[in-house]
């Protein structure tokens, strides 16, 4: 099921060509044994092209359901699931056609979803559906306040009607399980966030336990949340994308993705429902996850959100284009600095980690200008994103003493961006529209306070935080 071709531009587009089917590139179908949330761009990249290669990945089928919108479950149904990865390297591409996915659903099927979450085949739930869809407010908690929390609550309460959020057809099905009497499973989270086993299990518990306590009891015992470490750059699908696949590959294909040749997987928890041999492709098994989880999210995250805000504020478009900006590296590098100060490796073994080499290697992947990987999309949800990326390096620096101001600059930049951006997408864009309208000292404050309640508290990084606005150019007057 591999095909490998180089330079695929170079290949004239062919027209009237067949579509990517099981019929077309023949492959067996696994029995439905992961159950996906978020079939995304990166769950296609990632987890499925992970399963794809197992060597028991026959035993492995996954279905996958979307989050808002039915399109890409629609135009993967088309092609029975089957879809190609094509891995851009600066010397060309190479295509593979991952054959894991063997139902895509509209999420809003929630009784699909609770039916085969149900199932006591099924072993695994897997997760991608943004940081920001986990409702936790600042304090790690579920926000019970969001309008869709508080609508799912009142539906699960009336017992009739589906949820709208993730986590609430997730708590709808992992109630279908349990009156089934299907037993353990595993929820593998495999979104950006720091200790992200924590919190689906905050997220799912607190909205099960605000519908009926004895489920909230029951997940607690029943379902072990596993936390994990993701990584390769897979920035959304183009036009461009679908021709060079069509071009190169003699079929067409309505939901290529195209990532990085990099990849990397670590996991840290139990499977009580059993998974496939993900290690096969390289995924890595480890007891403490923290160390690894701290190092791509403060390294490569961190830099992504700094090279985003500094970046869009500059005038660039692609990571790549911001990377070539010398004052957005020299804020990258101070940034790693500040992190890598803080970074501890497995069991206190720093060099464990081997940062020189993974910063060098960033700076490599970032350059890599055949993948646009725009920075409007890593920009959005920052108000969650900085919380992980930027705010634990604040805080650790200036608990060793010293002021912080490279992970400072990267809050001052998203409050510049927040300001000027014409489409800015987070989920506490009304507040942050609302502190726009103050000035000076309290709008830092107010806007300070929307990603860390105690950062805010402190009038010394307030203060830090004022002065460095504007660093990246001003932002357009407030509204
Ligand atoms: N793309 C990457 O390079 C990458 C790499 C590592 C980790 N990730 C993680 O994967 C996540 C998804 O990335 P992607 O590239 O697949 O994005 P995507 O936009 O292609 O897909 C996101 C999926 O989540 C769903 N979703 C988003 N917000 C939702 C909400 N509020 N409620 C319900 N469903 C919602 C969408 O409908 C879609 O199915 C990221 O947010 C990140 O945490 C991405
Ligand atoms: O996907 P997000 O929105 O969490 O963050 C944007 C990027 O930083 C992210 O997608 C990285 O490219 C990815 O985490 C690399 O593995």
């Amino acid at each position: 099921m591999s095909t490998e071709l180089q330079n695929a531009e170079e290949a004239e587009p062919a027209v009237e060509l067949p579509q990517l089917s099981r019929q077309l590139r023949p492959s067996a179908k696994g029995p439905v044994r992961i159950v996906h949330l978020g079939l995304g761009a990166f769950h296609r990249s990632h987890q499925a092209w992970y399963t794809h290669q197992a060597s028991d990945a026959a035993d492995w089928g996954i279905a996958a359901f979307t989050g808002r919108r039915p399109d890409a479950a629609l135009a993967l149904a088309e092609q029975d699931g089957l879809f190609t990865v094509v891995e851009r390297a600066d010397g060309g591409d190479s295509f593979t056609v991952v054959s894991s996915i063997v139902e895509a659903v509209d999420g809003a099927d929630v009784q699909r979803l609770a039916d085969l979450v149900a199932a006591p085949t099924t072993g695994v739930v897997t997760l991608t559906i943004t940081e920001a869809a986990y409702r936790l407010g600042s304090d790690g908690h579920l926000g019970r306040t969001a309008s869709d929390v508080v609508a799912d609550l009142a539906l699960l309460a009336s017992g009739s009607g589906n949820p709208t959020t993730p986590v609430g057809r997730l708590v709808l099905a992992l109630a279908a399980r349990r009156a089934a009497g299907a037993g353990p499973l595993a929820v593998v989270c495999c979104d950006n966030l720091s200790n992200n086993g924590t919190v689906a299990h905050n997220a799912v518990v607190g909205m099960a336990g605000a519908w009926d306590a004895g489920l909230a009891g029951w997940i607690d015992a029943n379902i072990s949340f596993v936390s994990t470490s993701v990584d390769r750059i897979t920035p959304r699908t183009t036009d461009a994308d679908l021709a060079a696949v069509q071009a190169a590959c003699g079929y067409r294909d309505n939901s290529p993705v195209v990532a990085e040749p990099f990849s990397n997987w670590i996991l840290s928890g139990e499977f009580p429902g059993g998974r496939p041999r993900w290690e096969d492709a390289g995924a890595v098994f480890v007891a403490d996850i923290e160390p690894y989880e701290n190092r791509k999210l403060w390294l490569l995250n961190g830099a992504h959100s700094l090279l985003a805000y500094a970046g869009l504020l500059r005038g660039h478009t692609t990571v790549a284009q911001a990377l070539a900006d010398p004052l957005c590296l020299q804020a990258v590098e101070k940034f790693w600095d500040e992190a890598e100060a803080n970074l501890s490796g497995p069991e206190g073994n720093a060099a464990e980690l081997q940062i020189p080499a993974y910063r060098a290697a960033l700076l490599a992947r970032f350059s890599n200008a055949r993948i646009a990987h725009h920075l409007a999309q890593i920009a959005m949800d920052g108000s969650t994103k900085l919380r992980m990326r930027a705010v634990p390096v604040l805080q650790a620096e200036r608990a060793a003493g010293r002021s912080g101001t490279a992970a400072a600059l990267m809050i001052a930049a998203w409050m510049d961006y927040s300001a000027a951006a014409d489409a800015f997408q987070d989920p506490l864009a009304d507040q942050v529209a609302a502190a726009n309208r103050l000035s000076g000292t309290e709008r830092v404050r107010a806007l300070l306070g929307l990603v860390d309640r105690a950062l805010a508290g402190d009038a010394t990084v307030v203060e830090l935080i004022e002065d460095l606005c504007g660093t990246f150019g001003e932002p357009a007057a407030s509204p």
